[in-house]
C-alpha cells in the first residue's frame, strides 16, 4: 500500500463539494495511464500507492487510507476470514487493500456493496488492474436490499468480517440486517469506519448494549433516527431514496467492542470500532 508520510497526506476535504465532480473518473484516467506507462503498477501495492499519490497532489478522495487502513490488515492477518463483506466501495481503495489481504491469508471471497454503478464500475476497473478480479464481488445498489436478495440467491450464507463503511445512519440497519438473516456467527468481527469523524454515536451504542439493553429497546420499539447525526452526513447522498428494507436484528447476540483510535488520510482524528460477536 502506498506509504504516505505526513508530507504525503491527501488534500483537505473543504466545505464544497468532495466528490461525484469528476474526480473519480479523473482518478481512474490517472491509475490507467501510469500503468500503461509501467506496468509493474499492476499490482494491488501499485495501484493503492497511485491512488495515494492522486488523493495528495491532486484532490480528496474519501478511501480509508494509510493511517487506518492497516488496522483492518492487521485484523485479517489475524482472522483469516474465509467471506469478508464489505459495504461502501467507493473508487475501491478498502476493497483492494482488505481483498489482498484477505486473499493472501487463504481466504476465498470478498463481497463488496456500493450503491453507486459509476462508483462500482470504477472500483471494479481498479481491482482488476490489481489483479484481484478473481476474488472480489460487487453487488451493485442498496446495501439493505441487495442483503436480502443475495441471502435468498444463497449468495451469501455467512460472513466471517464485515467492514462498514457506507452511508452513517445505515451502519445499524444493516447490522441488524445481516444479524436477522443469520449471518453473523460467533468470532465474526465488524470494523465500522468515521466513528469519531463524523461520528456514529446510534452505532456504537448498538454493539456496546448489554442483551438486555437491547431487548429493553427492541420491547419499547423506539425507532432509529438520524437525530444523532450531523446534517452533512445525513443529507451526503440525498440525491438517492431513503432505504426501506428493514429488520429488527437479533438482541440475543453478544458483542465485545472496542475503538482503536487513528486519522483520516489528511491528518484528521478518526476511529475504527472493533466489534466481535461473542455468543
Ligand atoms: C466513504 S465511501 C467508501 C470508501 C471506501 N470504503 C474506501 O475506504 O476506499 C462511502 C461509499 O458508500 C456508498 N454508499 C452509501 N450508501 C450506500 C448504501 N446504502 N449501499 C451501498 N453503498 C452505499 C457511497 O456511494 C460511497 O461510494
Amino acid at each position: 500500500m502506498g506509504s504516505l508520510d505526513s508530507e504525503g497526506q491527501y488534500k483537505v476535504k473543504g466545505d464544497g463539494t468532495f466528490f461525484n465532480d469528476g474526480r473519480e473518473e479523473q482518478l481512474l484516467e490517472f491509475v490507467q495511464q501510469k500503468c500503461e506507462q509501467n506496468p509493474s503498477n499492476k499490482t494491488p501495492e501499485g495501484v493503492l500507492q497511485l491512488v495515494d499519490e492522486y488523493g495528495s497532489q491532486q484532490k480528496y478522495l474519501m478511501n480509508i487510507g494509510s493511517k487506518k487502513g492497516p488496522i483492518i490488515v492487521k485484523l485479517i492477518t489475524e482472522r483469516k476470514p474465509q467471506t469478508m463483506v464489505e459495504f461502501g466501495s467507493y473508487v475501491g481503495y478498502s476493497t483492494i487493500l482488505f481483498a489482498s489481504a484477505v486473499k493472501r491469508n487463504g481466504g476465498k471471497e470478498y463481497i463488496s456493496f456500493e450503491r453507486d454503478t459509476k462508483f462500482a464500475s470504477i472500483a471494479k476497473a481498479l481491482v482488476e488492474l490489481a489483479g484481484l478480479g478473481d476474488i472480489v464481488r460487487f453487488v451493485i445498489g442498496s446495501s439493505s436490499k441487495n442483503l436480502f436478495v443475495q441471502h435468498g440467491l444463497g449468495q451469501l450464507k455467512s460472513i466471517d468480517m464485515v467492514f462498514l463503511d457506507h452511508y452513517k445512519p445505515a451502519y445499524v440497519r444493516d447490522l441488524k440486517i445481516c444479524e436477522s438473516l443469520g449471518l453473523i456467527s460467533r468470532g465474526t468481527v465488524l470494523a465500522a469506519d468515521n466513528v469519531i469523524s463524523p461520528g456514529n454515536p446510534s452505532y456504537l451504542e448498538y454493539v456496546r448494549s448489554t442483551v438486555q439493553e437491547k431487548k429493553r429497546k427492541l420491547d419499547s420499539q423506539s425507532e432509529e433516527t438520524h437525530e444523532k447525526f450531523p446534517e452533512r452526513t445525513v443529507n451526503q447522498y440525498q440525491d438517492v431514496e431513503e432505504d426501506d428494507a428493514q429488520a429488527p436484528g437479533d438482541p440475543n447476540i453478544e458483542y465485545n467492542s472496542y475503538l482503536v483510535h487513528s486519522e483520516e488520510p489528511t491528518g484528521e482524528p478518526d476511529g475504527i470500532e472493533i466489534t466481535t460477536r461473542i455468543s
